[in-house]
This record gives C-alpha cells, structure tokens and sequence, in this order.
C-alpha cells in the first residue's frame, strides 16, 4: 500500500513537516512496510514559506527590512530547491502581529519591508516571486512595496509621498522609470487570502481595517483614498484594479501588485499544487491524507485539503483529511473529493494541552485509521 501524506500546517503547533512526520509515524508504527511519501502543503498564508521549502529542499533566507512602522524587523523569505523561485509570506515583513497593540494605526503603517524582501529575492537570482499576502498591518495599497522598489510616487510638488494609508490622498503622479528593471523579466504571482475589491463596502478598508487599529473615521478615510489610488492607477498606468478579486488583499497589496509589478492574482493553494507538481506525487497512490488545524464549512473556499482533495478525486484516489480542530459545517467538504475526516481530540481537554500533545494525537489518529482499513 502507499500513500501520499499531504497536510497544511496546524497554526500556532506544527509546521506541515512536522504534522506530515507524526502522521507516518503513526502509520508505520502498526504496519512497517506501508510505503508513505511525505508532502508538505500550504494554501498561500502562514506557513507557505517553511512548507515550500521543505518540500523543495530549498532555503530560508532571512533579511532585516524596514516593518509596518518603519522600524527595523528580522523578515525571512525562501528560496526554493529549484534556486529560481523565491516565496515570499508578506505578513513576515508588514504582518499585523510585528505591531505593539496601541501603535497599530492603517493610516501610518507601510508595506515597504515587503518591497525589500523582493528586492532581495531579486538579488538572490529569483525569475519567479510568489507572494503570499494576508495578515498585514497595512492599508496602503502596496504603494511602500513600490517605493522600495524604485517607484516614485509623488505629490503635488514631486516629492515621495510619507508612508502610510492615510497619504495615498496625496499622490498626483507616479513614475515607473526608476523601478529595479529586474522585475521586467520575472514573473510575479500572488496568493491571496481573500477575493475583495480594493475599495468600498466590501473592499480592504471597511472589511479589514478595524483590525489593524482604525476606527470608523479613519476607515472612512482609508477607503476614500483607496478610491484615489484606483484612479491614480487608472491615469498613470492605464490600469482599473478596483474590482479584481484579491484586490483588497492585505490592505490593497493585491491591488498594488498588479498596478505596480504586472502580478498575478490567483488561489494560494492552486499556485502551490502547481509549483511543486502535486499530480505526480498521486502515481501509484492508494490513499491520500490530508489535513490542517481547523477544518469546517470555510475550508470549501480554497484551504490546502479541499486542494488536494480536488486532485486526488481526478484520479479516483481516495482522501482523507485530520484535523486539529472541527468546525461548523465541516460535512461541506465531503462533497469536494474527502471520504472522511476526523479530528485529533481525542477526550474533552484545555486547547493548550491538545496543542502541546498534537504530535502524539496525530500518530495515535493515525495509527486507528490504518487499523481500521485494515480490518
Ligand atoms: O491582511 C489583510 O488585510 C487580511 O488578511 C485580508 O487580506
């Protein structure tokens, strides 16, 4: 028998690697010459960078970079085992928790540590950037990713504008000639967490800002200036980005990234089925097993097992998903390739016990599944 074991990572416990490891172990632990091939998975958010890398043999470079606030912040990014494909995880340079609680402020915050990050993997010889982008502090539309880049974005006197949401008002021009030309030969594709427009009710502003410190004012204003970007984009770089979904990802990164790099929008997990050739994992495969910390009726909309559930099921190999935790509507995802799933817990417990036990839950799950299939 062989089976593949692909998992996402189980947030705040173990990394994919190591959610894949406990789960053979607990399959080998009863049956030995069971053949089980280890794929670490990811869907573009946390934890995209380690999955990839360790899937790929490739590396993690670690780079200081200016934060959401301006200050200096330790960043990472990875380098892939092909050494010309660089995943980048902006929330590592620009992410909400590298903000104290009372300085978290949408209208001052910058995504130029993520510009820098590009820079980087440019300078390491990347030709293809995958930017996952979510969980940020920003609200600026990617334009300090821009400017650390090269861009000039001026005001009415010529001048770069100050970083921050609360500027994007003030720009009247903007000026690619000087934006590093190594972009021009590398292809940009970006996950996104979510698929809202840049502006309005649903765009980045009203939905996320709240989260990032502003309060019914201040989004009022954000989501003003949002506008003002898209027409700016609209005059300067022919370019109407408003309603592409992802747009209002990561505070309008997504928006930024297509305005400013040419990037491409698309499902995080889609993007990394694709780079590490998920279908020829599945020769010869009898059985799948998935998972991720929280499974429920959200996991539908693009997480890491429904992914891999999807290409499995083109091939009629069977799937099965294991969870940290359970959520609401859960069966949903049994109509998108899984045959069932089950949850690590294993008794009523405190989530602190259950994290640190996770990978003996993992193997001890494991090893009943195996039992089972082969009664
Ligand atoms: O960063 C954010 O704004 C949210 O995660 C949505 O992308």
């Amino acid at each position: 028998m062989r089976i593949l074991v692909a998992p996402d990572s189980f947030k705040g416990s173990l990394t994919a690697m190591e959610v894949a490891k406990n789960i053979k172990k607990g399959i080998n632990s009863y049956d030995s010459k069971i053949d089980v091939e280890l794929l670490p998975m990811a869907d573009g958010g946390e934890g995209t960078v380690q999955s990839l890398v360790d899937a790929t043999n490739g590396e993690i470079i670690e780079k200081e970079v200016n934060g959401p606030l301006g200050n200096k912040v330790k960043a990472f990014y990875g380098l892939l085992g092909d050494q010309k494909t660089a995943v980048i995880e902006m929330a590592a340079a620009s992410g909400l928790p590298l903000v104290p609680e009372g300085k978290k402020n949408p209208l001052k915050t910058t995504t130029y540590g993520t510009g820098e990050l590009i820079a980087s993997a440019l300078d390491a010889g990347a030709q293809k950037i995958i930017i996952g982008i979510g969980g940020s502090a920003t609200n600026d539309a990617g334009v300090g990713m821009a400017q650390a880049l090269g861009a000039e974005i001026l005001d009415a006197e010529e001048q770069q504008i100050d970083f921050g949401g609360g500027n994007l008002d003030k720009i009247e021009k903007i000026n690619l000639d000087k934006l590093d030309s190594r972009l021009q030969d590398v292809e940009v594709v970006v996950a996104c967490d979510v698929d809202n427009p840049l502006y309005g009710k649903d765009g980045a502003a009203y939905v996320y800002a709240p989260q990032k410190g502003a309060d019914p004012e201040m989004v009022k204003i954000l989501d003003q200036n949002l506008r003002h970007f898209n027409q700016i984009a609209i005059k300067e770089l022919n370019k109407d980005i408003n309603k592409i979904p992802g747009a209002g990802a990561a505070g309008g990164l997504g928006a930024g990234l297509v305005a400013f790099l040419d990037a491409e929008l698309k499902a995080g997990v889609d993007i990394v089925l694709d780079i590490i050739d998920f279908e020829s994992y599945l020769k010869d495969v009898d059985l799948v097993i998935t998972g991720e910390g929280m499974l429920d009726g959200q996991s539908i909309y693009g997480k890491t097992p429904v992914g891999v559930s999807r290409s499995a099921a083109k091939k009629d190999i069977p799937v099965i998903a294991i969870a940290g935790t359970l959520g609401e509507g859960v069966e949903k995802i049994l109509d998108y390739g899984i045959n069932s799933y089950f949850s690590i817990i294993d008794r009523p417990a405190e989530l602190k016990e259950i994290i640190e036990e996770s990978p003996e839950l993992l193997a001890n799950l494991s090893e009943q599944i195996i039992r089972t299939i082969q009664i």
